[in-house]
């Protein structure tokens, strides 16, 4: 078994940080050392070096007896297993790991691309908290990063509306790493999809206001989250919502733009630019997925639920407006000729959500603009008039209690109700078609698997067939390794021109199904034996299809249905009922 230090070492390491910025901030002097925690057997000292530039956090050994001291030494240096330093030391450096054996796991409460999450009790505590089992099979690279990442970016976060890590325990049998989290009993997936749960326009305020107050803070600490959706806002008993999951968050700087990954953001919640290739970006990305969020809570169902990333633009532009021409010529983006259409698209939002508050209009309209500078801030969105105007948002604390709601229990509860009903193990077919129950189809977000991934696997055939040297590439997605805001080079194949229209698949029919896709990073490549799997025609230069090429096929045997496609085009995107 791993691990070493219990709950008092790490807490005393945390403490210690907060208690010598407070230092810095109080005495202006150029060292000092004090002691933070409480108890003899967890003294910590911190000490700040001349500068004032680094804090150090040292336990005070010579408080402790001799044995006491020596096997404090020892856990120090063997605290974190080797292999674990080895993949991700920046990350962890800072933390000082909790034994697993310190936690009594109770239930599996949800499951992500890299990671099991279970409620567990804390033994020392006794405080029920989220453990989030981060699987590392075969030390994937990419489930290692994304861990790595999500530690690094949320030891700098610190706001009431962003989760909190609060510990990590690691076991060196198991090779695992526990992320600890405050547990929270919900998520605003979860909770909207509750059958009879309709919020009133205050309930709505105070969501989107702590959401955007968490982005705010994310923004302010150059924390673009990218992966803004309902299940990753989770919300307690108490009302309070709080911005989860960074596994795709990355730093940012605004004044020194570096090239990040396009593949980032669930299909639904992903913003035009980066869905035609952007690799320059800012807090645009959340500010569009918080529009889409807003607009959900208003409207009761998700607004623009796309299954392809064909779709998904053509739902964009077909409510938003399709972009001016100087957009297209200023953007140079690398999947405009691929996606632009041949018709131009009216804007349409306040015509399709007539229904809504006439105050949250102009916010929507601000959030889902298609040109990511008119979106603005996270303050400019809290000081907008949908949260000036009566009625003004409430309480967090007068919110509803609601039961259990995960986006896990839903399905749990759907298989139940399935099961009661005899169907269990059924397919519920039509004309040998499946029908999707439109609770599961409008409700929830689908965690873009395999963006197009029809045409891929024709793709393939082709390439094959055609002997195109294939030289495997896997979309190995915000390869945070070769994501730019990370500091390294991006992943040149996004920069080539992919050379067949959007407009031509707009038009062409076809009455093959497709499944909902969307390829986000994780989705894309993070977990052992996924990521070699999932593939994007788009990523890859040397599968970009000619527009010949496409134009040859059968419309069914690149996959894109028209049927949707023209279903997509007659859908309305709907308002509250
Ligand atoms: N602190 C928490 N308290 C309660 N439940 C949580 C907590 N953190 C995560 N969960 C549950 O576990 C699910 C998966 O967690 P998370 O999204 O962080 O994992 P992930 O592997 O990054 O997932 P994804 O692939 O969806 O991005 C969440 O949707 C949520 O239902």
């Amino acid at each position: 078994m791993g691990c070493v230090l219990g709950k008092e070492d790490r807490r005393s390491t945390r403490d210690l940080r907060h208690s010598s910025r407070d230092i810095r901030r109080s005495s202006g002097q150029s060292s000092a050392t004090v002691t933070v925690a409480g108890d003899v057997s967890n003294v910590v000292k911190v000490e700040r070096d001349a500068t004032g530039e680094r804090e150090t956090a040292r336990r005070h050994t010579g408080d402790f007896p001799g044995p006491e001291r020596r096997r404090f030494r020892m856990e120090n240096q063997q605290g974190w297993p080797s292999w674990l330093m080895a993949v991700a030391g920046d990350a962890i450096r800072d933390w000082t790991p909790r034994r697993a054996n310190t936690f009594e796991k109770l239930d599996k409460i949800g499951q992500g691309t890299y990671s099991n999450v279970y409620k567990a009790r804390d033994l020392l505590t006794g405080k029920i908290v989220a453990l989030k089992k981060v699987r590392f099979d075969n030390l994937e690279p990419e489930s290692v990063k994304f861990m790595a990442r999500e530690i690094l970016v949320l030891s700098k976060l610190d706001h009431p509306n962003v989760i909190k890590l609060e510990g990590l325990v690691t076991s060196r049998m198991s090779c695992s790493l526990y992320l600890v989290f405050e547990y929270m009993e919900h998520d605003l997936s979860g909770l909207a999809a509750c059958q009879g749960v309709k919020f009133t326009e205050p309930q709505i305020k105070c969501y989107v206001q702590q959401l955007l107050s968490g982005l705010e803070h994310c923004h302010n600490r150059g924390v673009l989250h990218r992966d803004i959706k309902g299940s990753n806002l989770l919300i307690d008993n108490e009302g309070i919502l709080k911005i989860a999951d960074f596994g795709l968050a990355t730093f940012y700087n605004p004044s020194h733009k570096q090239p990040m990954t396009s593949r980032v953001v669930t299909l639904w919640y992903r913003p035009p630019e980066l869905l035609l290739g952007a690799t320059y970006y800012g807090v645009g990305v959340d500010l569009w997925s918080a529009g889409c969020i807003l607009a959900e809570l208003l409207a009761g169902k998700p607004i623009m639920p796309g299954r392809t990333e064909v779709e998904q633009l053509h739902k964009i532009f077909k409510l938003c407006g399709s972009p001016a021409e100087e957009y297209w010529k200023k953007s140079k983006l690398p999947n405009a000729t691929l996606f632009k259409p041949q018709q131009p698209y009216k804007r349409c939002i306040a015509e399709t959500f007539k229904d809504f508050p006439s105050s949250s209009l102009p916010l929507v309209e601000t959030l889902l603009s298609i040109d990511p500078d008119e979106r603005g801030t996270a303050t400019a969105a809290l000081n907008s008039e949908f949260f000036t105007t009566e009625p003004c948002a409430c309480e967090p604390s007068s919110l509803p209690k609601y039961p259990p709601s995960k986006e896990m229990d839903v399905k749990l509860r759907d298989e139940e109700a399935r099961r009661q009903r005899g169907l269990s193990g059924k397919t519920n077919t039509v004309d040998g078609v499946r029908r999707v129950k439109v609770r599961d189809r409008t409700s929830r977000a689908i965690p873009a698997p395999e963006a197009n991934a029809e045409i891929q696997a024709n793709l393939d055939r082709w390439r094959v067939g055609n002997q195109v040297k294939a030289k495997s590439k896997s979309e190995k997605f915000p390869p945070p390794h070769q994501d730019g805001a990370v500091g390294h080079p991006q992943d040149a194949s996004h920069k080539a021109p992919v050379s067949f229209g959007a407009s031509d698949l707009f038009i062409s029919s076809s009455t093959s199904n497709t499944k909902p896709s969307g390829g986000s990073a994780k989705s894309a490549g993070a977990v052992g034996g996924t990521s070699r799997r999932r593939r994007t025609n788009k990523d890859d230069p040397q599968m970009a299809p000619s527009r010949n090429f496409i134009r040859g096929l059968k419309p069914s045997s690149i996959g894109l249905s028209m049927d949707y496609l023209f279903k997509g085009r007659s859908e309305v995107v709907g308002s509250r009922k």
